[in-house]
C-alpha cells in the first residue's frame, strides 16, 4: 500500500526525456540478466532517483514473496495458499501447507503424467482403433491458454501426437476441430480445475457423444485434469487417468502441472522437465536477487511507472517470435484476471487504477497493422519487445536477421522519433512552401516513447518456462505493491450467473423482468432462430 503514498513524489520525478537519460552507464542499472535471458529497461523514462524510490516502495515485496513460497495463505479472500511454484520445485524441496509437505504429492502426480505421456507417445496406450494420433484438450481460460500457448511456442520440440484445443462453447470450435479426427485414435483430455465450467462440460459431453458413436468404450479414451477429483467420477474416467492438483494452484498459473499434460504429450516428459527447470531458474533468481537487480521486480516497477505514474492505460506485448503468437492472450488472463481489481485486500476502494489493459501480437505482423497508433497516436503505449538471438530454422537465418533488425528498429524509432525539421529535410525537393509544411507534419514522430526489450538465445522449453515465470512474478510484485489480491477473480462471476438465468429466456421463457435493451435483443435473436 505504500506505493500509493509514493505516487506524487514519483510523478514529480517523471517527464525527463528518455534520450537524455540514455547513457552507457545507464545500462548498468537498467538491464538485468536472469535464467539465461537479458532484459533492457533503459528505454524508459525512469530516472535513477525514481528507481531508488520505487525500490523503497517495494519494501513489502520480499516478505510477501517469502510468505508465498512458504505456503502461507496469501490468497486471503479465498483462504488459499498460492503455490504454483511448488509444481516446478526441486523434488527434494519442502513446502508446507497446513503442516504437510506438498512436494511429494506433486512429484507423484508428475511421475504418473510422465508414465501416461510416454505410454501414449510409444504406443503402449492406444485408442480402440490403434495408436493415439490426436489429443484434444477441452478446457477454457487457465485450462486452455497455458498449454495452447506453450504447445504452439514449442512446435520445434513437438514429436508426439497432434494436439488440438477446444475452449469456446460456440459449437463451431468443437465442430471445426473434430472434423477430420478419428474418434478411435483420439484421446480427449477434459481440463477443468473446478470440473463445473459450463463451456468445458458442454464440450466434453459433445466429445463423449462423438466418441461413443464410434467406439465401444469412450471412457477408455478420456483423461481428466482437475482439482475436484470427486466430480470426475461422474464421467466414469478411471482414476489412473485422472490427474489432480490442489486448490493452491490458480487456473491461470496451472500450466506447470496436470493442466500441462497435452504439452507433455506433445514434447515429451524430458522437454517438459526443461520447461519446469526454466521456471525454477526464474524462481531462484526472484528469491535471491536484490530488488534492484531482480528481473521480475524491475519489470513490475516499469509496469507501475507506466500505468500508475505516467498514466498510460495499456501496455503491448510484442514478441518478435511467431511461435509466441498466443503469449499476449495468455498474458491477458495472467495479468488482467490477476490485477484487474478495484478494491484493496482489505476491501477498500483502490486509490487509483490497478492493472492496465494488456494486448499484443507478434512482430513483424503488428508493424503492418497497429504500429501506426503506437508511433503517432496521442496516447503512448509502453511496448514490451522480445526476440531470440537465433531461430530454430537455421537454414532461414536471413529471415531471423530481418526479424531482429525490425525488433530493434521499432524500439529505436519509438525512442528517437522524427522532428518536424527532419521530416521537412526528407521531403525537400518533393514539396515546397505550405505543401511542404503540411506534408511534413504528417511525418513527424513524437518519439520519447517507452519500451522494454527481453532477449534470449533461442525459444527452447527452458526459456519459455523462464518467460512465463518472469511474468507470473511480475504480476505478483505489482499486486503486492498495489495492495490487491492477485489470486481471486470475482469479476468473472456476475456474467456467469446472468448467463445461467438467461438460458431459459433464450429458449423462450418470459423476459419481461429484463432491461429494455436485453429484452429487445432477446426478442430479435429468438425471432431469427
Ligand atoms: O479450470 P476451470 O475450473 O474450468 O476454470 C476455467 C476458467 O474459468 C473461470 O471463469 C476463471 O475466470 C478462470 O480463472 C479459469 O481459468
Amino acid at each position: 500500500m505504500k506505493f500509493w503514498q509514493g505516487l506524487d513524489p514519483l510523478r514529480a520525478l517523471s517527464g525527463t526525456p528518455i534520450a537524455d537519460l540514455l547513457t552507457d552507464a545507464r545500462l548498468d542499472r537498467f538491464t538485468v540478466d536472469a535464467a539465461g535471458m537479458h532484459l533492457d529497461l533503459s528505454k524508459t523514462s525512469i530516472t535513477d532517483g525514481a528507481l531508488d524510490l520505487l525500490i523503497d516502495l517495494a519494501s513489502d515485496v520480499p516478505g510477501r514473496r517469502d510468505a508465498m513460497y512458504a505456503g502461507e495463505k496469501i490468497n486471503e479472500t479465498e483462504g488459499r495458499a498460492v503455490l504454483h511454484t511448488a509444481l516446478r520445485a526441486a523434488p527434494d524441496a519442502e513446502i508446507t501447507v497446513d503442516g504437510q509437505n506438498v512436494v511429494p504429492g506433486v512429484q507423484e502426480t508428475l511421475t504418473r503424467m510422465r508414465e501416461f505421456a510416454r505410454a501414449i507417445r510409444h504406443g503402449d496406450f492406444s485408442g480402440q482403433g490403434g495408436a493415439i494420433t490426436d489429443v484434444v484438450n477441452i478446457g477454457i481460460g487457465g485450462s486452455d491458454l497455458g498449454p495452447a500457448m506453450a504447445v504452439r511456442a514449442l512446435a520445434p520440440y513437438h514429436d508426439g501426437p497432434r494436439c488440438h484445443f477446444v475452449s469456446n462453447v460456440d459449437g463451431a470450435d468443437w465442430a471445426d476441430t473434430a472434423r477430420g479426427l478419428n474418434p478411435a485414435t483420439t484421446l480427449v483430455i477434459v481440463a477443468s480445475k473446478t470440473f463445473t465450467t459450463i463451456e468445458t462440460m458442454t464440450n466434453a459431453r459433445t466429445a463423449w457423444d462423438w466418441m461413443a458413436a464410434e467406439v465401444e468404450d469412450p471412457a477408455a479414451q478420456f483423461a481428466a485434469l482437475s482439482s475436484a477429483q470427486e466430480k470426475t467420477a461422474d464421467w466414469d474416467i478411471p482414476p489412473s487417468r485422472v490427474f489432480g492438483f490442489e486448490d493452491w494452484v490458480g487456473g491461470r498459473y496451472s500450466v506447470w502441472g496436470p493442466i500441462g499434460l497435452s504439452l507433455m504429450i506433445a514434447i515429451g516428459p524430458d522437454a517438459f522437465d526443461e520447461f519446469l527447470s526454466g521456471g525454477r531458474a526464474m524462481d531462484d533468481h526472484f528469491r535471491e536477487a536484490p530488488l534492484g537487480a531482480n528481473m521480475p521486480v524491475l519489470l513490475a516497477l516499469a509496469g507501475l511507472w507506466h500505468h500508475q505514474v505516467c498514466g498510460y492505460p495499456t501496455r503491448a506485448v510484442l514478441p518478435y517470435d511467431d511461435r509466441l503468437a498466443r503469449l499476449p492472450a495468455y498474458l491477458q488472463q495472467l495479468e488482467m484476471e490477476s490485477n484487474g481489481k478495484g478494491v484493496t485486500m482489505e476491501g477498500d476502494d483502490l486509490p487509483g487504477p490497478a492493472g492496465p489493459v494488456v494486448w499484443g501480437e507478434p512482430g513483424t505482423n503488428g508493424q503492418h497493422a497497429f504500429y501506426q497508433l503506437i508511433h503517432q497516436g496521442r496516447t503512448p503505449v509502453p511496448c514490451e519487445f522480445m526476440v531470440a538471438a537465433m531461430g530454430h530454422e537455421r537454414e532461414l537465418d536471413h529471415h531471423h536477421r530481418l526479424l531482429i533488425a525490425n525488433c530493434l528498429a521499432q524500439s529505436e524509432a519509438l525512442l528517437r522519433g522524427r522532428t518536424l525539421d527532419e521530416a521537412r529535410a526528407k521531403l525537400a525537393g518533393k514539396f515546397e512552401g505550405a505543401e511542404l509544411d503540411r506534408q511534413a507534419a504528417h511525418r513527424v514522430f513524437q518519439g520519447d516513447r517507452p519500451s522494454t526489450t527481453l532477449v534470449y538465445p533461442c525459444l527452447d522449453p527452458a526459456t519459455l518456462g523462464a518467460i512465463v515465470a518472469l511474468y507470473e512474478h511480475r504480476v505478483f510484485v505489482e499486486g503486492v505493491m498495489l495492495g490487491i489480491n492477485s489470486y481471486d477473480q470475482w469479476g468473472v462471476e456476475l456474467g456467469k450467473e446472468l448467463a445461467t438465468s438467461l438460458g431459459p429466456l433464450v429458449e423462450g421463457e418470459d423476459a419481461s423482468a429484463k432491461d429494455p435493451s436485453t429484452r429487445n435483443l432477446l426478442t430479435l435473436l429468438r425471432g431469427w432462430r
